[in-house]
């Protein structure tokens, strides 16, 4: 049996305005999904959904992975395949992404061809439309190569530096599911609506995340944080925002976080904040007391990689 691990991501900038050629900037991010695959009959098992029917619609990613890499690499056509995962499921973080980009690594070794991360990502990709119908590719390449990428119109750039030092990223996860379709759908309405002024701040956006940029490379972490509430207020003016959203990037704020704001699709899903080492205790304990999921997530640098455990249903 072979085992491997791919991270989760966060959009740390510039989410739905990407959608109209502007730019983003995500993360990988040190939660991961483990997949282990072995020779054998065709049977797919999650720790966390338990045995999955091959012929189901849950199942569609994985038989697709497994038919391209029959189709395009020479491998078998069945396999065990055990996923467990620690990203939370639908909200925001990539799960889809983290599962397929592991699980297409693990086949590849498996099977005992010679590839490469960009047949990882490409073939992980074919199952990512199995779950999103045209996403933009970014959660798959942050999760086979881990680190820090700025994309736009379908290239992505990976920026070799990293968050600055002394500085931690808070995960809140505020458990409302959200349709992604939906929201994506409604903010392009919205944006529509507003005509020259939905252009206006789209430009903005734009511009936010080439400050961004800037204020990364420079290690300068407050005005990092003051993006992430500029680039939180616009997503907000676009309607990608719920209260549970903007009150818990209050909680962050209020509670010593530099900045903080939506990740993802928003209208639930996850909120992110950017702190100081020394505060990140305090705004830890703050949002545990609002019974969300908090995570302390470290940056991942390396991507999809094999590992030697393995898991057992
Ligand atoms: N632990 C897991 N086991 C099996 N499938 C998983 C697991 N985690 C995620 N998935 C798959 O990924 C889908 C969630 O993908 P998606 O809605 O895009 O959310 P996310 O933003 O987390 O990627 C699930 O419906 C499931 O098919
Ligand atoms: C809203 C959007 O910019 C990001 C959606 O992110 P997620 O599915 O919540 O990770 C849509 C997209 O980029 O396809």
């Amino acid at each position: 049996m072979t085992c491997s691990i791919a991270p989760g991501k966060v959009i740390l900038f510039g989410e739905h305005f990407v959608v109209e050629g502007y730019p983003a900037i995500g993360l990988a991010v040190g939660l991961y999904a483990r997949t282990c695959v072995e020779e054998g009959d065709l049977k797919i098992y999650s720790r966390q959904l338990g045995p999955i029917d091959p012929s189901s619609k849950e199942a569609k990613p994985y038989m697709r992975i497994i038919e391209e890499a029959s189709i395009r690499y020479g491998c078998r056509d069945r396999y065990r395949i055990y996923i467990d995962s620690e990203i939370p499921v639908g909200a925001g973080m990539g799960s889809s992404a983290a599962v397929n980009v592991s699980l297409a690594h693990s086949l590849l070794e498996t099977c005992g061809v010679e590839f490469t991360k960009e047949d990882v990502s490409r073939i992980a990709y074919l199952g990512e439309i199995m779950v999103h119908g045209k996403p933009s590719g970014v959660d798959n390449t942050l999760s086979t190569y881990g680190g820090l990428v700025y994309y736009r119109q379908g290239l992505f750039k990976r920026l070799n530096t990293s968050l600055p030092e002394n500085t931690a990223l808070i995960v809140a996860d505020t458990g409302v599911k959200r349709d992604t379709g939906l929201v994506v759908r409604e903010v392009l309405e919205r944006y529509r609506r507003l005509g020259g002024l939905g252009k206006v701040i789209y430009e903005v956006a734009g511009r936010l995340v080439e400050e961004a940029v800037v204020a990364i490379e420079k290690g300068d972490v407050s005005r990092l944080g003051e993006l992430m509430i500029v680039n939180h207020g616009l997503l907000f003016a676009m309607g990608a925002s719920a209260w549970i959203n903007d009150y818990l990037v209050h909680k962050m704020i209020n509670n010593g976080a530099q900045g903080a704001k939506l990740s993802g699709a928003g209208r639930g899903g996850i909120v992110i904040g950017i702190a100081r080492l020394e505060n990140t205790g305090k705004i830890m304990e703050a949002l545990k007391t609002e019974k969300v999921n908090v995570y302390l997530v470290k940056p991942d640098h390396e991507g999809v990689r094999s590992i030697n455990t393995r898991i057992s249903p």
